[in-house]
Protein backbone atom coordinates (compact mmCIF):
# COMPACT_ATOMS: atom_id res chain seq x y z
CA UNK A 1 0.00 0.00 0.00
CA UNK A 2 1.18 3.35 -1.27
CA UNK A 3 1.98 5.38 2.07
CA UNK A 4 -0.70 8.28 1.27
CA UNK A 5 -3.01 5.78 1.32
CA UNK A 6 -2.12 5.34 4.71
CA UNK A 7 -3.97 8.86 5.52
CA UNK A 8 -7.56 8.86 6.70
CA UNK A 9 -8.63 12.95 6.76
CA UNK A 10 -11.34 13.53 9.23
CA UNK A 11 -14.30 15.39 7.66
CA UNK A 12 -14.94 17.25 10.89
CA UNK A 13 -17.04 19.84 9.26
CA UNK A 14 -21.18 21.22 10.18
CA UNK A 15 -22.70 19.66 7.05
CA UNK A 16 -22.89 17.83 3.99
CA UNK A 17 -22.05 21.03 1.43
CA UNK A 18 -18.71 21.64 3.54
CA UNK A 19 -17.95 18.21 3.22
CA UNK A 20 -18.62 18.26 -0.29
CA UNK A 21 -16.48 21.46 -0.93
CA UNK A 22 -13.79 19.10 1.13
CA UNK A 23 -13.73 16.50 -0.77
CA UNK A 24 -13.58 17.98 -4.17
CA UNK A 25 -10.82 20.61 -2.74
CA UNK A 26 -8.42 17.50 -2.00
CA UNK A 27 -9.10 14.70 -5.07
CA UNK A 28 -5.71 12.94 -3.87
CA UNK A 29 -7.38 11.90 -0.41
CA UNK A 30 -8.51 8.11 -0.93
CA UNK A 31 -9.63 7.38 2.89
CA UNK A 32 -11.86 9.82 4.58
CA UNK A 33 -13.22 9.83 8.19
CA UNK A 34 -16.87 11.06 9.02
CA UNK A 35 -17.52 11.35 12.37
CA UNK A 36 -20.20 12.58 15.29
CA UNK A 37 -20.45 16.33 14.15
CA UNK A 38 -20.92 15.41 10.08
CA UNK A 39 -22.76 12.46 10.72
CA UNK A 40 -25.41 14.40 13.37
CA UNK A 41 -26.49 17.12 11.39
CA UNK A 42 -26.44 15.31 8.24
CA UNK A 43 -26.99 11.70 8.48
CA UNK A 44 -26.03 8.90 5.85
CA UNK A 45 -26.03 11.13 2.60
CA UNK A 46 -22.32 12.02 2.80
CA UNK A 47 -21.47 8.32 3.15
CA UNK A 48 -23.26 7.90 -0.74
CA UNK A 49 -21.43 10.81 -1.97
CA UNK A 50 -17.74 9.39 -0.59
CA UNK A 51 -18.96 5.96 -2.44
CA UNK A 52 -19.95 7.39 -5.70
CA UNK A 53 -16.29 9.08 -5.95
CA UNK A 54 -14.58 5.51 -4.67
CA UNK A 55 -13.55 6.44 -1.63
CA UNK A 56 -13.34 4.45 1.30
CA UNK A 57 -14.89 5.21 4.33
CA UNK A 58 -14.35 5.60 8.20
CA UNK A 59 -17.44 6.08 10.05
CA UNK A 60 -16.28 7.26 13.40
CA UNK A 61 -19.13 6.67 15.76
CA UNK A 62 -17.76 5.49 18.66
CA UNK A 63 -20.34 3.41 19.89
CA UNK A 64 -20.88 3.22 23.75
CA UNK A 65 -23.79 1.40 24.83
CA UNK A 66 -25.77 -1.81 26.60
CA UNK A 67 -24.78 -4.97 24.60
CA UNK A 68 -27.93 -5.07 23.02
CA UNK A 69 -27.90 -1.33 21.88
CA UNK A 70 -24.64 -1.29 20.49
CA UNK A 71 -25.26 -4.48 18.65
CA UNK A 72 -27.99 -2.99 16.88
CA UNK A 73 -26.14 0.42 16.12
CA UNK A 74 -23.22 -1.33 14.38
CA UNK A 75 -25.33 -3.87 12.25
CA UNK A 76 -27.32 -0.64 11.00
CA UNK A 77 -23.70 0.92 9.99
CA UNK A 78 -22.56 -2.20 8.87
CA UNK A 79 -25.32 -1.79 6.49
CA UNK A 80 -23.98 1.48 4.35
CA UNK A 81 -20.47 -0.75 3.33
CA UNK A 82 -18.35 1.37 5.37
CA UNK A 83 -14.63 0.43 5.86
CA UNK A 84 -14.30 1.43 9.60
CA UNK A 85 -15.92 1.69 12.29
CA UNK A 86 -15.20 2.34 16.12
CA UNK A 87 -17.16 1.24 19.48
CA UNK A 88 -15.64 2.40 22.72
CA UNK A 89 -13.60 -0.32 24.53
CA UNK A 90 -14.63 0.99 27.74
CA UNK A 91 -18.27 -0.96 26.73
CA UNK A 92 -16.79 -4.27 27.77
CA UNK A 93 -16.42 -7.25 26.92
CA UNK A 94 -19.76 -8.28 26.02
CA UNK A 95 -20.76 -5.09 23.98
CA UNK A 96 -17.57 -5.53 22.06
CA UNK A 97 -18.90 -9.63 21.57
CA UNK A 98 -21.88 -8.27 20.59
CA UNK A 99 -20.79 -5.87 17.96
CA UNK A 100 -18.41 -8.05 16.29
CA UNK A 101 -21.08 -10.19 15.36
CA UNK A 102 -23.69 -7.61 14.46
CA UNK A 103 -21.47 -5.88 11.58
CA UNK A 104 -21.20 -9.66 10.21
CA UNK A 105 -25.16 -9.58 10.15
CA UNK A 106 -25.91 -5.92 8.99
CA UNK A 107 -23.34 -6.49 5.84
CA UNK A 108 -24.81 -9.17 5.02
CA UNK A 109 -28.17 -7.85 4.97
CA UNK A 110 -27.21 -5.72 2.63
CA UNK A 111 -24.99 -7.62 0.93
CA UNK A 112 -21.57 -5.40 1.21
CA UNK A 113 -18.06 -6.49 2.93
CA UNK A 114 -18.18 -5.81 7.05
CA UNK A 115 -16.50 -3.22 7.96
CA UNK A 116 -13.16 -3.33 10.10
CA UNK A 117 -14.25 -3.13 13.96
CA UNK A 118 -12.20 -1.23 15.78
CA UNK A 119 -12.44 -0.29 19.80
CA UNK A 120 -11.40 3.28 21.21
CA UNK A 121 -9.17 2.22 24.24
CA UNK A 122 -8.02 5.44 24.95
CA UNK A 123 -9.18 9.19 23.45
CA UNK A 124 -6.19 10.46 22.46
CA UNK A 125 -7.58 14.60 24.18
CA UNK A 126 -6.65 12.15 27.99
CA UNK A 127 -3.60 12.50 29.45
CA UNK A 128 -1.89 10.48 31.69
CA UNK A 129 -2.89 12.86 34.94
CA UNK A 130 -6.08 13.31 33.27
CA UNK A 131 -6.49 9.48 33.40
CA UNK A 132 -5.26 9.36 36.96
CA UNK A 133 -7.08 12.48 38.81
CA UNK A 134 -10.79 12.53 36.62
CA UNK A 135 -11.60 8.82 35.55
CA UNK A 136 -9.87 7.70 38.69
CA UNK A 137 -8.18 4.76 36.96
CA UNK A 138 -5.95 3.32 38.89
CA UNK A 139 -3.63 1.75 36.07
CA UNK A 140 -0.57 3.46 34.44
CA UNK A 141 -1.72 4.65 31.20
CA UNK A 142 0.41 2.14 28.62
CA UNK A 143 -0.86 -0.54 30.70
CA UNK A 144 -4.72 0.38 31.10
CA UNK A 145 -4.15 1.00 26.87
CA UNK A 146 -3.00 -2.78 26.51
CA UNK A 147 -5.72 -4.09 28.52
CA UNK A 148 -8.07 -2.09 26.18
CA UNK A 149 -6.55 -3.68 22.94
CA UNK A 150 -6.51 -7.17 24.48
CA UNK A 151 -10.16 -7.25 25.39
CA UNK A 152 -10.79 -6.04 22.03
CA UNK A 153 -8.63 -8.87 20.49
CA UNK A 154 -10.08 -11.47 22.74
CA UNK A 155 -13.21 -10.68 21.56
CA UNK A 156 -12.90 -11.03 17.71
CA UNK A 157 -12.63 -6.84 16.81
CA UNK A 158 -10.15 -6.08 13.69
CA UNK A 159 -8.06 -3.75 16.03
CA UNK A 160 -7.94 0.04 17.63
CA UNK A 161 -7.64 3.57 17.88
CA UNK A 162 -5.14 4.53 20.02
CA UNK A 163 -2.11 7.29 19.94
CA UNK A 164 1.05 7.23 17.97
CA UNK A 165 2.42 6.83 21.81
CA UNK A 166 1.38 3.26 22.54
CA UNK A 167 1.40 1.69 19.02
CA UNK A 168 4.97 0.40 19.95
CA UNK A 169 3.93 -1.11 22.43
CA UNK A 170 0.91 -2.50 20.97
CA UNK A 171 2.71 -3.83 17.92
CA UNK A 172 4.76 -5.56 20.12
CA UNK A 173 2.31 -7.30 22.22
CA UNK A 174 -0.92 -7.99 19.94
CA UNK A 175 -1.19 -10.21 16.34
CA UNK A 176 0.36 -8.92 13.26
CA UNK A 177 -2.61 -8.35 11.24
CA UNK A 178 -4.57 -6.14 14.44
CA UNK A 179 -4.95 -2.50 13.21
CA UNK A 180 -3.49 -0.05 15.07
CA UNK A 181 -4.87 2.98 14.00
CA UNK A 182 -3.54 6.40 15.27
CA UNK A 183 -5.55 10.02 15.42
CA UNK A 184 -3.47 12.28 17.75
CA UNK A 185 -1.33 13.03 14.55
CA UNK A 186 0.50 16.07 14.92
CA UNK A 187 3.61 17.36 12.54
CA UNK A 188 6.12 19.47 13.91
CA UNK A 189 4.36 22.85 12.26
CA UNK A 190 0.89 22.47 13.34
CA UNK A 191 -1.06 23.06 16.51
CA UNK A 192 -1.52 20.32 19.19
CA UNK A 193 -5.20 21.68 19.92
CA UNK A 194 -7.19 19.64 22.24
CA UNK A 195 -4.89 16.51 21.64
CA UNK A 196 -2.46 15.26 24.11
CA UNK A 197 -1.07 12.59 23.26
CA UNK A 198 0.76 12.85 20.23
CA UNK A 199 3.61 12.23 17.87
CA UNK A 200 4.09 13.23 14.10
CA UNK A 201 3.20 11.85 10.62
CA UNK A 202 6.41 9.90 10.07
CA UNK A 203 6.77 8.97 13.63
CA UNK A 204 3.51 6.89 13.89
CA UNK A 205 4.43 5.64 10.93
CA UNK A 206 7.49 4.63 11.80
CA UNK A 207 6.26 2.97 15.38
CA UNK A 208 3.73 0.96 13.33
CA UNK A 209 0.57 2.74 12.77
CA UNK A 210 -1.06 0.87 9.92
CA UNK A 211 -3.02 4.41 9.45
CA UNK A 212 -2.90 7.59 10.80
CA UNK A 213 -6.43 10.13 11.16
CA UNK A 214 -5.19 13.43 10.34
CA UNK A 215 -7.81 16.21 10.44
CA UNK A 216 -7.62 19.94 11.71
CA UNK A 217 -3.65 19.68 10.46
CA UNK A 218 -4.98 19.70 7.05
CA UNK A 219 -8.68 20.67 7.11
CA UNK A 220 -8.02 24.21 8.90
CA UNK A 221 -5.31 24.80 7.14
CA UNK A 222 -4.96 28.32 5.41
CA UNK A 223 -3.93 25.75 2.25
CA UNK A 224 -5.24 22.39 2.67
CA UNK A 225 -3.50 21.17 -0.59
CA UNK A 226 -0.06 21.96 0.67
CA UNK A 227 -0.72 21.02 4.24
CA UNK A 228 -1.85 17.54 2.55
CA UNK A 229 1.30 17.59 0.13
CA UNK A 230 3.87 18.65 3.01
CA UNK A 231 2.48 15.41 5.31
CA UNK A 232 2.33 13.33 2.14
CA UNK A 233 6.16 14.31 1.67
CA UNK A 234 7.28 13.46 5.01
CA UNK A 235 5.85 10.05 4.97
CA UNK A 236 7.90 9.34 2.01
CA UNK A 237 11.04 9.65 3.86
CA UNK A 238 10.00 7.05 5.75
CA UNK A 239 8.41 4.97 3.61
O1 LIG B 1 -9.00 8.92 20.47
C1 LIG B 1 -9.44 9.53 19.48
C2 LIG B 1 -10.43 9.00 18.67
C3 LIG B 1 -10.85 9.70 17.58
N1 LIG B 1 -10.35 10.91 17.29
C4 LIG B 1 -10.85 11.61 16.08
O2 LIG B 1 -9.78 11.84 15.17
C5 LIG B 1 -9.88 13.13 14.60
C6 LIG B 1 -8.64 13.92 14.92
O3 LIG B 1 -8.76 15.20 14.40
P1 LIG B 1 -7.64 16.32 14.56
O4 LIG B 1 -8.29 17.54 13.98
O5 LIG B 1 -6.46 15.85 13.76
O6 LIG B 1 -7.32 16.46 16.01
C7 LIG B 1 -11.16 13.75 15.13
O7 LIG B 1 -12.17 13.54 14.17
C8 LIG B 1 -11.50 12.95 16.37
O8 LIG B 1 -12.90 12.79 16.55
C9 LIG B 1 -9.38 11.45 18.08
O9 LIG B 1 -8.88 12.57 17.85
N2 LIG B 1 -8.94 10.73 19.16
Amino acid sequence: MNVEERIIVALDVPDVESAIALVDQLPQVGFWKVGLELFTSSGSKILEILKSRQKRIFLDLKFHDIPNTVAGACRAAARYGVDLLTIHATGGRDALKAATEAVQVGAAQTGVEPPKLIAVTLLTSISARQLAFDLKIPLELPEYILEMALMAQETGLDGVVCSPLEVAQLRQTCRDDFLLVCPGVRPTWANMADQKRSLTPAQAIQAGANYLVIGRPITAAAEPELAWKRISEELTTVA
